[in-house]
This record gives C-alpha cells, sequence and structure tokens, in this order.
C-alpha cells in the first residue's frame, strides 16, 4: 500500500527520537553543585592553556548558588576568566532578585574575585537606552564564549528568553543574530537583558543545570515533541553538540 508506506515514513521525519542531551544525574543537589564545578573549571582550564583567556556565561535565579559557590573555591586562573550572566533583571545590583547580586555574593569571593565580571545591567531607566553600549561590550569582550551553564525555569525558559517572548526571531535564533537582546514580557515584572541563543552557541562546552521532577518533565516534553515552541527546545534543537544535562531530584 503506497499510501500508508508514504505516510509512516512522513510521520516517521515528524516525531524523531528526543533530541540528545549527555546525562549526568546526581543523587542530590550538592553532589550535582561539586561536579558541575569541577566540569566548568576543568573547562576554564583548558581554555586558559590554549588562549590564555576564558569566557564563562553563567545563569541565575535560585538554582545556580551552591554550584557558583562551590565553583569559587576551584583553583584555577582566575585572573584570566571573564565571567557574564546569562541574563538579568532590571533592578538596582543590590536587589534581592538581581542576578548580577548572586554572582558577587558567590562566585566572586576569594580567589576566584580576581575574575572580570561583564554586567548586563547598566544604571540607566530602560534596558533599551543600554542595548548599544552592552551589545558592544559582550561582542568585544565576551565572544566567543567557552563555557556557558544554562539553567531552565518550569515554564522552559531559559536566560530571559521566555515562552511568550516577542523577538524569537532574534532571541532563539542558534546564529547569525545579535548577541544581546532587552527583554519585556507580560509574564515577568520587570524587564530584563539577556544573551541570546546566537551568543549561547559560541561556547563549545553548553551545560544545562536542571534540578526537580517539575523541570526534568518539561525537559523531556521539549526534547520529544517537534511541535513545542518552548526555548528550552530551541536550545536542544539548535545547539551546535548535544550539551551536557546536569541533573538531582
Ligand atoms: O529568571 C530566571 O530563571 C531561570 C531559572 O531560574 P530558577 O530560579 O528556576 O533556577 C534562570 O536560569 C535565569 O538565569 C533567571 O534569570
Amino acid at each position: 500500500m503506497p499510501f500508508k508506506s508514504a505516510l509512516t515514513e512522513r510521520l516517521t521525519v515528524l516525531t524523531p527520537d528526543p533530541l540528545p542531551v549527555r546525562e549526568h544525574l546526581f543523587d542530590d543537589k550538592a553532589q550535582l553543585a561539586t561536579a558541575l564545578a569541577k566540569a566548568v573549571a576543568a573547562d576554564l582550564r583548558g581554555a586558559i592553556a590554549r588562549r590564555g583567556a576564558a569566557r564563562l556565561a553563567v545563569s541565575g535565579g535560585t538554582t545556580p548558588r551552591a554550584f557558583l559557590t562551590e565553583l569559587s573555591k576551584q583553583t584555577l586562573d582566575w585572573a584570566h576568566v571573564t565571567v557574564v550572566p546569562v541574563d538579568d533583571r532590571w533592578v538596582a545590583p543590590d536587589h534581592p532578585r538581581s542576578n548580577e547580586r548572586l554572582l558577587r555574593e558567590t562566585l566572586f569571593q576569594g580567589a576566584a574575585a580576581q575574575a572580570t565580571l561583564l554586567p548586563l545591567r547598566r544604571p540607566t531607566a530602560t534596558p533599551e537606552a543600554a542595548l548599544l553600549p552592552v551589545l558592544t561590550q559582550v561582542a568585544n569582550e565576551a565572544l566567543p564564549l567557552d563555557v556557558v551553564v544554562l539553567g531552565m525555569g518550569d515554564d522552559g525558559h531559559v536566560a530571559s528568553l521566555f515562552p511568550d517572548l516577542v523577538r524569537r526571531d532574534i532571541g532563539l535564533q542558534p546564529r547569525g543574530r545579535a548577541p544581546v537582546l532587552a527583554i519585556r514580557t507580560a509574564s515577568q515584572p520587570e524587564p530584563r537583558m539577556t544573551l541570546t541563543l546566537s551568543a549561547i552557541f559560541t561556547a563549545p562546552s553548553l551545560y544545562l543545570h536542571i534540578e526537580g521532577a517539575k523541570k526534568r518533565e518539561v525537559l523531556d516534553n521539549a526534547a520529544r515533541d517537534p511541535r513545542s515552541t518552548l526555548p528550552i527546545r530551541s536550545v536542544l534543537s539548535g545547539a551546535p553538540a548535544a550539551p551536557m544535562l546536569y541533573w538531582s531530584p
């Protein structure tokens, strides 16, 4: 039955296997934080050995606190590391929701305080007013990245690329777009600045740091469903190599 076999072939194309991730699973968050910090530190040492410098982008929010604290304890030549948040909220740097504040409180401690922090937030009233200087600095001083650690929200957002993102054509394209985007979405209380996937995918090492059963389900569903429009699906489908998933309950 030619029609039937044609239909079967089409369904196969539309429902491929789940998009791949390289899984690293841990019993608890503390073990994950230590292992992820060691892996990222090894990548940074490798970049410093090859090029004399390393460029790291890390996520904010609540998940990465223990990992960032562990990373600050790793022995490496921190004076040659540049760190950029993957996104930040347009709030003062001492605000509890500031990702820059999280970085200063956790990663920029001890010897790691010698690293260079490249904040995405500037003291302008709006992110749009700071877009050009931030974009220029990120392009000149942070790209190409060596390592990116992406978190994910329960809604499948990564960095500040939310499901209701208006400029998907800029934020979620895997290459060739501006590295930075000013964000305003109905789902968020404040505007934001974020790296785009074009910037994130410059890194040869891409980690997904995801904790808890609920987020794991969101990730697995997005990986399985080719119709998913969640930003995490764009990460899985567009990444140059399968991301490394670090997961614990
Ligand atoms: O808004 C944000 O959310 C995500 C996830 O945060 P979490 O609190 O659920 O861990 C985070 O990766 C991003 O950097 C942050 O700005």
